[in-house]
C-alpha cells in the first residue's frame, strides 16, 4: 500500500489516497492499528484516507491508533488540503472536504513558489448540546462548567463538538497536569458514551492559551485542531477569552477564530509532508 506520512504541528497521520489506491471496508481498522505501531509498522498517530466525495471536492476518513473511526481532525483536514493541492489532485485555492462531522472549507495561503504555506479551514459551528457531543443528561441542555469527579478531585468540564467530541478542562498550569493519567479515565468516563477527546487549558491572557490534549483512541498526541477550536469555544462561553486566540500546543501554534458574525469557527495553521513509503500489509 502506497502511503504518505505528514504531520500538523507533529500530529502525525499515514495517509492514503484513496485515488490511486484501494483498501476494503473491512480491512481498514487493522491496517491503521498496524501502520501506527511504532515497533512493527511505519509510527503515527493514526490512518487518513483520501478519498472522491459525491457531495465536496474531497473526503477525509480519520482512524485513530486503536483502530476507532473519528469523525473529524482538524490537523489531518489542513493535510488533506496541502496534499491534493501539491500532488496535483486541485488546482483550486479554496475547496470543500467532506467528514463524518459534516463538510469544511479549506483555503489555501501560497508563498511564491506554489507551496501551501499554511491553510484556514472553515470548521463550521460548535454544537453544543449534550444530544449532539454526546453527555449523558437532558439532551437540550449544555454541558458548561459541570463539575465531574475522578478519582476524588472534581474537574469543572465544558463539552464542545466539532464533529467530534471534546471536553474541555481549564487549570492553573498545564505542567502540573498528569495528563497520562488522568485522560483516559476522563475519555472513558461514563457521562460520555461515545469517549471523548480531553483538553487541559491554561489560559495565558484573553487572546493566548496553553493547551495539552488526551486524544480518544490516541493517547497524548502534540496538537489537535479539532481539539484547540473546541478550547477557545469553550474560553469564550465562559468568558475567558477573545473572539481569536493564539493556541500553544506541543508541536506549535494555531490560530483559532470563533466569528462573532456567522458563529463559525475558523482554524489556520501549517501541514508538512515527511516522507511517501509502501506498507507491506
Ligand atoms: N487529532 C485530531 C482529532 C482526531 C480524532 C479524535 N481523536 C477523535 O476520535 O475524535 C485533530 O487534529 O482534530
Amino acid at each position: 500500500m502506497k502511503f504518505t506520512k505528514m504531520h500538523g504541528l507533529g500530529n502525525n497521520y499515514i495517509y492514503v489516497n484513496l485515488f490511486e489506491e484501494t483498501l476494503r471496508e473491512e480491512e481498514l481498522a487493522d491496517v491503521a492499528i498496524r501502520v501506527s505501531d511504532v515497533n512493527t509498522g511505519i509510527g503515527s498517530d493514526g490512518m487518513i484516507l483520501i478519498a472522491p466525495s459525491e457531495q465536496a471536492d474531497f473526503k477525509m476518513r480519520i482512524f485513530n491508533q486503536d483502530g476507532s473511526e473519528g469523525k473529524n481532525c482538524g490537523n489531518g483536514l489542513r493535510c488533506v488540503a496541502k496534499f491534493v493541492y501539491e500532488r496535483g489532485l486541485t488546482d483550486k485555492k479554496i475547496f470543500s472536504i467532506e467528514t463524518l462531522g459534516g463538510i469544511v472549507e479549506a483555503r489555501l495561503h501560497l508563498n511564491g513558489e506554489n507551496r501551501v504555506e499554511s491553510i484556514t479551514v472553515d470548521m463550521g459551528k460548535p454544537r453544543l448540546r449534550k444530544k449532539d457531543i454526546p453527555v449523558v443528561g437532558d439532551p437540550e441542555s449544555e454541558m458548561i462548567m459541570e463539575p465531574v469527579e475522578v478519582d476524588g478531585n472534581t474537574y469543572r468540564i465544558t463539552c464542545v463538538s466539532m464533529g467530534n467530541p471534546h471536553a474541555v478542562i481549564f487549570v492553573d498550569d498545564v505542567e502540573t497536569i498528569d495528563v497520562t493519567n488522568l485522560g483516559p479515565k476522563l475519555e472513558h468516563h461514563p457521562l460520555f458514551p461515545e469517549r471523548v477527546n480531553v483538553e487541559f487549558i491554561q489560559v495565558v491572557s484573553r487572546d493566548e492559551i496553553i493547551f495539552r490534549v488526551w486524544e480518544r483512541g490516541s493517547g497524548v498526541t502534540q496538537a489537535c485542531g479539532t481539539g484547540a477550536c473546541a478550547a477557545v469555544v469553550a474560553g469564550i462561553l465562559n468568558g475567558k477569552l477573545n473572539r481569536k486566540v493564539l493556541v500553544h500546543l506541543l508541536g506549535g501554534d494555531l490560530e483559532i477564530e470563533w466569528s462573532e458574525e456567522n458563529g463559525k469557527v475558523y482554524m489556520t495553521g501549517p501541514a508538512t509532508f515527511v516522507c511517501d513509503g509502501i506498507f507491506y500489509k
